[in-house]
């Protein structure tokens, strides 16, 4: 077995029981969002831990983190001791590790500072040994599989799995004075390109193996089957199920996973159907930026056009631009026949775009601001009524958008956005653009870390807009969602837009095919 331990665990103790959770709970001001949580995680295994977005999950991984302080009542023993709560150093000590999908990495930095930072070995000189420490980079690198990655690599320039097993090998690295026992991952793949999902997965499955327990938080149900060997699912705080994946169909998890909803949000997905497009909202004409080539595409009233690519290609930056966030060198972009100004979010809000951006909490809202506020930001004179903006009114409007969308906790208006879970957030923003009737809504990863039940109601709330006239166009990583929700999908590579998908044509594997292919093309130009 590889050591990835400082003191490896040995092979025989594979299986035994490292983490046991009892009796667990958490409420914040009376509203419990943890109940009476009992969980085992073993030796070597990968376990993953599902719910809808409010389910519990981060409040749990924060109680083990010491972020959190839980109920009085809960225990959680590692290696048959108690952790204490409340205190991230003895969480640490425990032997919990944690990565969290903001890998917490200086990317201007290179990858053995990044390893150890304020932690590099010295010379009994008393001054900083750097050929120690790069081979200790060297060491722990090659002990996770990544021998691939240089210690003098700038992490900017890694490719976006192995700046994610810099954040492991750093979480894991040799020389802690405390073993590890338990590494939790916190949606690790959520913003990465599907070409480097596998190569993640693989770095997971060798630390699981090496005697520690992985606890595995994902809304991606193929990674459940892909990577897990059991899976916990949390509804409304309480475990629904635990219980081994084999044996598991996807229909059985999305059941415990939404209950009753099940169906309701199936018919939903399937209610995205064919339109008639009509009159032109948007047009492009030779667009240049700095990630962009003489890019040209139309989208019309009623349509939903999709933006693919793997990283690098343009896709997760053309939304941005076009909306004026970033800086446009050449080209037109019209709507509805008059042009916007280059670089003017004020003149595209003006003109009736909308757009969510993909990092909701530094652009997308304002989280000291409550929920109703953020809502508002929209449209802030809606209720306007001389001489003062109509507060009840404004309230109304947010519980009926709530409802309409179903955020959780449906009463909580009033709290800071930074208090609602992930997928709740964004499902806030979305209503907050729906809200202005938008001509045009630009939408940059809507349902990254939405869970499946929310993705669903997302989409149709997207559909009733384009049915209602919208133009409508989603940039996602998330070839699955692209196939669901659109009538044309853009392919991006190099720039530029290399392939139009449309009708039976755009299914999850040829949108997957088509990114991959331009960029192998553009790879041997
Ligand atoms: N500091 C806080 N104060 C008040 N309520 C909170 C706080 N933190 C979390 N909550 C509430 O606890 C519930 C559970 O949230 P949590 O973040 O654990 O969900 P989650 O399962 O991780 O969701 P997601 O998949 O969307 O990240 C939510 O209703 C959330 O609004």
């Amino acid at each position: 077995m590889t050591a990835l331990n400082a003191s490896p665990v040995p092979s025989e103790c594979l299986g035994e029981v490292v983490l046991e959770v009892t009796g667990l709970s958490k409420s914040f001001v009376g509203n419990a969002v943890l109940q009476s949580l009992n969980l085992e995680l073993r030796r070597g295994e990968v376990h993953a831990l599902l719910g809808e977005n409010g389910s519990g999950k981060s409040t749990f991984i924060k109680i083990l983190s010491g972020f959190h302080e839980p109920d009085p009542g809960g225990l959680v023993k590692i290696a048959g001791s108690d952790v204490p709560f409340g205190d991230a150093e003895e969480s640490e000590r425990s032997g919990f590790r944690f990565v969290h999908q903001d890998l917490g990495l200086i990317e201007s930095m290179k990858v053995v500072d990044n390893l150890y930072l304020n932690r590099e070995f010295s010379t009994r000189f008393g001054t900083l040994d750097l050929k120690a420490t790069r081979q200790r980079a060297r060491d722990d690198l090659a002990r996770m599989g990544l021998e691939r990655i240089s210690p003098d690599a700038t992490v900017r320039d890694l490719a976006p799995a192995d700046r994610s097993g810099v954040a492991i090998t750093r979480a894991l690295r040799a020389g802690s004075a405390h073993p590890v026992n338990v590494v939790v991952f916190d949606e690790p793949t959520a913003t990465l390109p599907d070409a480097d999902v596998q190569l993640l997965l693989q770095t997971i499955r060798r630390v699981a193996s090496s005697g520690v327990a992985v606890l595995y938080v994902t809304h991606r149900l193929d990674e459940v089957f892909e990577i897990a060997d059991n899976v916990t699912i949390l509804r409304n705080g309480r475990k629904v199920a635990s219980r081994p994946v084999l044996g598991l169909t996807r229909r059985d998890i999305v059941k415990f996973l939404v209950g009753d909803e099940f169906e309701e949000a199936r018919a939903e997905s399937d209610a995205i159907e064919e339109r008639e497009a009509g009159e032109a909202i948007l047009e492009v004409a030779g667009l240049g930026s700095e990630s962009h080539l003489d890019v040209s595409f139309g989208v019309r009233s009623g349509e939903i056009v999709g933006v693919a690519g793997i990283a690098g290609s343009g896709r997760e930056s053309i939304l941005g631009c076009l909306f004026g966030a970033t800086r446009r060198a050449h080209g037109d972009v019209l709507v509805k026949g008059r042009p916007v100004k280059a670089g003017s979010p004020g003149d595209s809000l003006a003109r009736g775009v909308a757009y969510l951006p993909p990092d909701r909490k530094a652009r997308g809202a304002v989280v000291s601001l409550s929920a109703r506020e953020n809502l508002a930001l929209g449209d802030p004179m809606r209720h306007w009524r001389f001489p003062r903006i109509r507060r009840s009114k404004e309230r109304d409007d947010a519980r009926a958008w709530f409802k309409e969308f179903g955020v959780r906790p449906p009463d909580a208006l009033e709290s800071a956005f930074g208090t609602f879970s992930g997928g709740n957030q964004q499902l806030i923003l979305l209503a907050k653009w729906l809200r202005t009737d938008p001509a045009l809504l630009l939408l940059d990863e809507p349902t990254q870390g939405v869970d499946v039940g929310a993705k669903a109601r997302l989409h149709h709330h997207l559909v009733d807009a384009a049915g209602a006239g919208a133009a409508v166009v989603v940039a996602s990583s998330d070839a699955d969602e692209l196939a669901a929700l659109c009538h044309r999908v853009l392919i991006f590579s190099g720039g530029r837009i290399v392939a139009t998908l449309e009708g039976a044509d755009i299914t999850p594997r040829n949108i997957s095919i088509h990114s991959l292919g331009s960029a192998t093309e553009d790879t041997n130009s």
